[in-house]
């Protein structure tokens, strides 16, 4: 395949293990081409997402991929954060506390990085978002063809029809800005969104970061020093001896989406209560008596099933060879 034909791929990005992961495995996947990070707060603050994601390319070797920083605040300038240290380590990256990164961001905002990449190839970019979506919100804001102009967006993001992760309405991801999230639904874009009730199936296990050590790729390698503290989080928070692949997963999704299946239907996030961040799915066959918040909204595609020992497979050997 000519480096021209391969799908174009953006990787918004708040690192964050899973995203190192998947930043990894989408470098090693021939299919497609990585254009540029974006970064956003999430699993850290934006400063250390920046720093991370350059750090991540200097691992990778790939210091000719642009990162591009990303918002500090939501798209309604909220500055109370969740940031989830818990889950990542305070550095997003197994508390191995690295040096810093030599490399820099460019000088261009992500939001104003994502229009451009959309308006040099049409149709041709895919934005796979696996943080909060306030940069994709903002490029919209931006430029109001956005939506049309980017090829898709595959988002790691939401839980439909099972608990949240922050709560049990909440997943994460549109937790951290759920009106951006609700921009971005709402906005007509082709979007697929790859939610944790189809991430929690694709797990690793401790079998599987055995393997990882015993492998003499450098991606391998680097992730085994940092997924210990992912693995204890699991441990305590859900009682198991495996970590969910969240961020890979929806990165495959990009890369196969024959990986998935998904429906179709409207899709609004609620942006107050105790139910703040929760997406609600209308599948659009009910013809209600009323005017509804999803009436006349476009639809988006939510994933439903995953081939998730295909995905895994996918992982590991994207992985050990590197
Ligand atoms: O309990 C949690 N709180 C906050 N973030 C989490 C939690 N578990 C996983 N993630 C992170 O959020 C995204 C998926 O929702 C993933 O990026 C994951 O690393």
């Amino acid at each position: 395949m000519g480096e021209d034909e391969r799908n174009k791929v953006v990787i918004d990005t708040d690192p964050g293990i899973d995203d190192a992961m998947a930043i990894f495995v989408a470098l090693n996947s021939p299919e497609i081409e990585v254009i540029g990070l974006t970064t956003i707060y999430g699993n850290v603050y934006t400063t250390l997402a920046t720093r991370n994601a350059l750090h991540l390319l200097e691992i990778a070797g790939r210091t000719d991929i642009p990162v591009a920083e990303g918002s500090h605040v939501t798209i309604t300038k909220g500055t109370k954060l969740r940031i989830a240290d818990f889950v990542h380590g305070a550095d997003g990256l197994g508390n191995l506390n690295f040096p810093p990164p030599k490399g820099k961001p460019i000088d261009q905002s992500a939001a104003a990085f994502l229009v451009e990449q959309a308006n040099l190839y049409p149709g041709k970019v895919t934005v796979v978002a696996l943080g909060p979506l306030t940069n994709v919100a903002l490029a919209i804001e931006l430029d109001p063809a956005f939506p049309k102009k980017i090829g898709q967006i595959v988002l790691l993001g939401g839980a439909f029809s099972v608990n949240g992760n922050v709560n049990p309405a909440a997943e994460a991801n549109i937790f951290g800005d759920p009106d951006a999230a609700d921009i971005v639904f709402t906005s007509g874009a082709d979007i697929l969104a790859v939610g944790i009730n189809v991430t929690h199936q694709v797990v690793l296990t401790e079998a599987d970061r055995n393997k990882l050590a015993l492998s003499k790729g450098k991606y391998a390698q680097y992730l085994c020093k940092i997924l210990g503290i992912y693995f204890s989080y699991h441990r305590e928070a859900y009682s198991t001896q495996a970590v969910y692949l969240h961020d890979p997963t929806a990165l495959l999704a990009a890369v196969n989406p024959s990986l998935l299946t998904y429906i179709e239907g409207v899709v609004r996030v609620q942006t107050s209560g105790i139910t703040r961040g929760l997406t609600i799915f209308d599948n659009t066959k009910k013809r209600y008596g009323e005017i509804t918040g999803w009436s006349n909204k476009p639809t988006v595609k939510v994933a439903v099933t995953v081939n998730a020992p295909a995905i895994v497979e996918l992982v590991m050997d994207r992985l050990m060879n590197s």
